[in-house]
């Protein structure tokens, strides 16, 4: 099922970003250009260090300092905004709030009995029912996760940007979040642009793959992945979108190719 409706929602125009570290100028992103549909869902993988998480901060309105133009929904986008959401590796919670506290705290309504009905929208979205009083330190790492999704949620974001959310967790939890995050996609129909190491990842859920290259970051090739849901990861098409962005990776290099895959 095609979530899309087919007009640019989120445009990246010719975007570089450069830092100086100790008078040195670092180069991180060049010439990045990319439009993103409303409703669709964008992974960028890249090797450590190529400005996949600087690209996300721009978005967010957390880096102001580049040159180029971001737009969402035609606005120029110059700051944080509810219009977005976040989420990063580490979920950064509060650690003397509860999961329902952790949830509101950036929720715009101010009535408090409509608050807590919000935050338990949500927590139940994302599987947390019955944890609405816990602390942080009582949660393991998938929940903790779960709460900051439903944190980056609570105010309706157009765009979610995850920024390898799922990095840190074991192999089968990670699964579950991957799921978790696709019924959440297709519920909500929030625009997703997702940053990971995984490739297994970014193909489970792109509806496009954008490959990145090394620093200063460029993209380097996008791989559209035309398979339904749920994708099976074990299936010859999956695994041959797999190895065509491996190539990309070891620059069609069939020979080095074989021992990757
Ligand atoms: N605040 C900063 N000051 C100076 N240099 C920075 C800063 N943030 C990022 N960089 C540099 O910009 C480049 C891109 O960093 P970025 O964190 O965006 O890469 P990344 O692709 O997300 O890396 P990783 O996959 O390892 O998280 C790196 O060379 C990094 O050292």
């Amino acid at each position: 099922m095609s979530l899309l409706n087919h007009h640019p929602y989120l445009e990246i125009n010719d975007v570089n970003k450069q830092f100086i570290v100790d008078d040195q100028i670092v180069p991180a992103l060049s010439a990045i250009q990319l439009a993103i549909q409303a409703g669709e869902f964008v992974s960028i993988v890249g090797s450590s260090g190529c400005g996949k998480s600087t690209l996300l901060r721009i978005v967010a309105g957390l880096e102001c300092d580049y040159q180029g133009t971001v737009t969402l929904d035609g606005k120029r986008i110059v700051g944080p905004g509810l219009d977005r959401g976040i989420v990063f590796q580490e979920h950064r919670l509060l650690p003397w709030m509860t999961v329902t506290e952790n949830i509101t705290l950036g929720l715009t309504e101010s009535d408090p009995e409509r608050k807590k009905q919000i935050a338990q929208t949500y927590i139940e979205l994302v599987g947390l029912a019955g944890f609405e009083s816990a602390f942080p330190n009582q949660l393991s790492g998938g929940m903790s996760q779960r709460v900051a999704i439903a944190r980056a949620l609570v105010n309706k974001p157009q765009l979610l940007l995850l920024d390898e959310p799922f990095g840190a967790l074991d192999a089968l939890t990670k699964i579950q979040l991957q799921q978790e995050i696709l019924r959440i996609w297709q519920s909500e129909k929030t625009t997703m642009m997702l940053v990971t190491h995984d490739i297994d990842e970014a193909i489970y859920l792109g509806d496009r793959v954008v490959v990145m290259s090394k620093r200063p970051g460029m993209i380097k090739s996008i791989i559209p992945v035309n398979l339904p849901r749920p994708r099976n990861r074990t299936s010859y098409q999956f695994f041959e979108i797999k190895k065509a962005i491996y190539r990309e990776f070891f620059h069609e290099d069939e020979a080095s190719l074989e021992y990757v895959i």
